[in-house]
């Protein structure tokens, strides 16, 4: 037996939901290109769950779900209020999704039928708890979720307390799309094992958001910015780059596991963060992170993740950082929930191999001769 480090290559499962083929993304064989283009958020999350794009009657059930189920219980809002304030705001959300669990009176129905509805109430949730858990960070009162509009909308409008602008609902719901799901990545795959020994869909999305949180998976974005904000300014970002590879540092943002040709989703971001920066009037952040890019894909061969790009589209949406791994959260639960629906479909617990490379032939030495 011959351990493969971090799994690499391994196709650990069969899976209708996302691909990854020569470079190119697709959800249920649509191109992420197309859907970048022309999909809702809410169309995209239908894909994932149910295999195919909604009809307009289909469409509108889900959207009345979704907001039917959007507000999350008082008990939570007053749990979440006993965090302290400074805690890391993916901490936040994993704890207050674990304890959403509690107060679903069918969390532990295995029936397809009831995990369909927490799949899309999980959706419908983790928006308005993200937004919770900020405007708690920042002594505010939580904003209730208004009805009849859409995730996006919604989120920033929980989030900011007031109606937002349209070109920032329509950038964050394309964010959304493009994060919405992404084959066998860490986190959906930590999901999987979770729910294949028949645990609770709740167990399976807390484990995913502990496996998103790290900085070599969702937790970049963050790292992006915390990047961008240390290089301060353009003039200073090829050294600030060069002595990191020097230092044979990791460049947040760049490299992927599967991708070698670059990652199809970032081009989108760019675009987005291109324009956010020419509405606004200044273009340095886009500039920099630009610089950036082809300094590390001069020097390293290494093109820029889906991370990179959407730290400088969050930021000039106004977005501060600690949100933008749980928005990657509020994004990729329908993916999580799509796999878990899947996995539950044709479950086999998920229990690989360990090669041993530890010592062997010891004998047990009582403790007072130790
Ligand atoms: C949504 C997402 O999860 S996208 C990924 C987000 N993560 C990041 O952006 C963090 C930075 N990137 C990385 O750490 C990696 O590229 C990962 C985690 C994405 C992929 O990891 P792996 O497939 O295991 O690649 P691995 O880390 O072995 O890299 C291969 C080589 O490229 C180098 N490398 C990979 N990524 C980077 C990077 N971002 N900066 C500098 N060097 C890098 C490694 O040091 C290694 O070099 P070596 O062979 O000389 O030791
Ligand atoms: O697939 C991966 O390894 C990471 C990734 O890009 C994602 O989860 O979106």
């Amino acid at each position: 037996m011959t351990a493969t480090k971090g799994l690499e290559g391994i196709v650990a499962t069969t899976s209708t939901i996302s691909s990854i083929v020569d470079g190119v993304l697709t959800y249920r064989g649509y191109d992420i290109d197309d859907l970048a283009e022309h999909a809702s958020f809410e169309e995209v999350a239908y894909l994932l769950w149910f295999g195919k794009l909604p009809n307009e009657k289909e469409l509108k059930a889900l959207q009345q779900d979704l907001s039917d189920y959007a507000a999350i219980p008082d008990e939570l809002i007053e749990q979440i209020k006993l965090y302290p304030k400074d805690t890391n705001t993916m901490a936040a959300l994993r704890s207050a999704v674990s304890a959403l669990a509690l107060y679903d009176a069918e969390g532990d129905d295995m029936s397809r039928e009831a995990n369909d509805k927490k799949a899309i109430k999980l959706q419908a949730q983790l928006p308005t708890i993200v937004a919770a858990i900020a405007r708690i960070r920042q002594g505010k009162e939580p904003v209730a979720p208004k009805a009849g509009v859409s995730i996006s909308e919604n989120f920033l409008y929980m989030l900011r307390g007031e109606d937002p602008d349209e070109t920032s609902i329509k950038a964050l719901d394309q964010a959304l799309v493009l994060h919405a799901d992404h084959e066998l990545n860490a986190s959906t795959f930590a999901a999987r094992v979770t729910v294949a020994t028949l645990s609770d869909i709740y167990s399976g999305v807390t484990s995913a958001i502990g496996a998103l949180k790290g900085p070599l998976h969702g937790g970049a974005n963050e790292a992006v910015m915390k990047m961008l904000n240390e290089v301060g300014s353009i003039d200073r970002a090829q050294a600030y780059i060069q002595e990191k590879l020097d230092n044979r540092e990791k460049i947040m943002g760049f490299g992927h596991r599967v991708y070698k040709n670059g990652d199809p989703r970032a081009k989108h971001l760019q675009k987005m963060s291109r324009e956010l920066g020419k509405m606004k009037g200044d273009t340095t952040l886009y500039d920099m992170s630009v610089l950036i890019d082809e300094t590390v894909t001069n020097q390293k061969g290494l093109k820029p993740n889906v991370d990179f790009y959407s730290a400088s589209v969050y930021t000039q949406l106004g977005i501060e950082q600690e949100l933008f791994t749980p928005i990657f959260a509020i994004s990729r639960v329908s993916g999580w929930t799509a796999h878990i629906l899947e996995q539950y479909e044709g479950n086999r617990i998920i229990r690989p191999r360990a090669e041993y490379t530890g010592m062997t032939d010891q004998k047990y030495v009582p403790i007072e001769l130790r």
